[in-house]
């Protein structure tokens, strides 16, 4: 009897330890790029991913960094909430009561239908789950892009470091066809709402922000009746997306952006802002790709020839300026007297310090600021503005 309990506690250790290296060793060749086969240098690794791996022995993925990694910025751990969900699902379509008033007075909708009946015909229809971006996995690096709309894209040669990632996020009415050099090609996921909604391919999951309760009506009918062409402005009737690559952005977590990133500023998170704490949320790195204005200080889309785009301009006040390249490895030029600063940057890489530097420094900032003859430049749009200052 003893000697069977002992052999099952040597099997049962054997198991575990065996569980434990391959893990490990399979986390480590995720995370590490062998480039030499030189025993020391290999030992210098294996000792430097050991050390990680007893300051952080629960790391979220198999990036060198997660952005969701705790305890490397307090700031950024502050404002990151890992709990909040990004999408409303079949399985997960409660909105808080407190969520549900907040995000009600948004666009002041008069006698909006109920919600709970609204949610209960929209996850009739579509399944709002089985997205590849709804799934974590901590033995996997996932890349994304966030792909903005400024004209600073123009010339950017971006396009392929924008298609190498393994996600690609694109917003409103952003187009690639034609763009392809310097926004790339590849599209994952969009980000729309009923106003801003431009039909994509077939593969593309569709990422819609309800700013209203006609927003999810919209959807509805959208693929069913056709009944609603108009919200504040005329809306399409039907679109043509399949339902199972619809995905709807949760009111709750553009409370929780408003609050928790924009700490209260503006009426509410721009699509922008929304887009890229979105993807903090569902991936492990995050680059950042055209926002701001372009190197001669102009505010338009990339696809646009309107130098001064109108609305748009008065959106952008006051604007993240940030780069990860260059704070990394260049002087920060500012202009004190201006309030310019430069970013010479490819892409913005973004870490949980960066982002937390870079919001500081933009929330500080009460001018807008201006950037002038720079080729790529890399700008973040925070907030819209107060209502009465559109
Ligand atoms: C007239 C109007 O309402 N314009 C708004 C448009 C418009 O509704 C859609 O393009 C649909 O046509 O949408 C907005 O944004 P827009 O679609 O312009 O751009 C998406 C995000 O890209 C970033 N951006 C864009 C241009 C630029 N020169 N610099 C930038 O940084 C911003 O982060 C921006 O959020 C929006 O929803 O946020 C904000 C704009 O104010
Ligand atoms: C230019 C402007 O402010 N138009 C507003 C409109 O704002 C837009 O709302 C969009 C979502 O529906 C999105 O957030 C975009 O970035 C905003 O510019 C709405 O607030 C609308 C509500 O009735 O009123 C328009 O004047």
């Amino acid at each position: 009897m003893v000697a069977v309990r002992k052999r099952n506690v040597k099997m049962f250790t054997f198991v575990f330890l065996l569980i434990t290296i391959t893990s490990f060793v399979l986390n480590y060749k995720h995370q590490v790029t062998i480039t030499t086969w030189d025993i020391k240098q290999l030992i210098i690794q294996f000792s430097e991913q050991f050390r990680k791996l007893i300051k952080y022995p629960r790391r979220p993925c198999s990036c060198t960094t997660c952005v969701s990694e705790r305890g490397r910025s307090l700031w950024f751990d502050q404002r990151f909430n890992q709990t909040m969900q990004p999408f409303l699902t079949s399985r997960d379509a409660l909105i808080p009561e407190d969520s549900y008033r907040w995000w009600l007075k948004l666009q002041g909708e008069k006698s909006p239908k109920n919600i709970n009946d609204t949610l209960k015909e929209l996850f009739g229809i579509i399944p709002g789950d089985g997205d590849p971006l709804q799934e974590r996995d901590i033995f996997t690096c996932r890349r994304c892009a966030v792909v903005g709309n400024s004209g600073n894209l123009r010339q950017s040669q971006y396009g392929h470091d924008i298609d190498s990632h393994d996600f690609v996020l694109r917003m409103n009415r952003a187009p690639t066809a034609g763009f392809e050099s310097d926004v790339g090609s590849k599209t994952t996921h969009h980000f729309v709402y009923p106003e801003s909604y431009k039909e994509m391919a077939e593969n593309v999951s569709m990422i819609v922000i309800p700013f209203k309760t006609l927003d999810l009506r919209w959807i509805v009918t959208a693929l069913t009746t056709g009944t609603i062409n108009f919200t504040y402005v005329p809306v399409p009737r039907k679109i043509k997306v399949k339902k199972e690559k619809i995905l709807i952005y949760n009111p709750a977590f553009i409370k929780y952006v408003y609050e928790n990133w924009l700490q209260h500023h503006g009426r509410y998170p721009s699509t922008g802002l929304l887009s890229l704490v979105f993807a903090l949320h569902v991936c492990d790195e995050v680059n950042v790709y055209g926002f701001g204005a372009d190197s001669r200080g102009h505010w338009h889309h990339y696809w646009e020839n309107n130098p001064s785009a109108g609305a748009f301009r008065q959106t952008v006040s006051p604007q993240f300026l940030c780069s990860l390249k260059s704070l990394q490895n260049e002087e920060i030029p500012t202009d004190d007297a201006g309030g310019t600063i430069h970013f010479h940057c490819q892409s913005w890489r973004l870490s949980a310090f960066l982002l937390g530097t870079l919001v500081l420094f933009c929330l500080k900032g009460k001018q807008r600021k201006t950037l002038n003859n720079l080729p790529r430049l890399q700008t973040l749009e925070l907030y819209l503005p107060p209502l009465q200052s559109l």
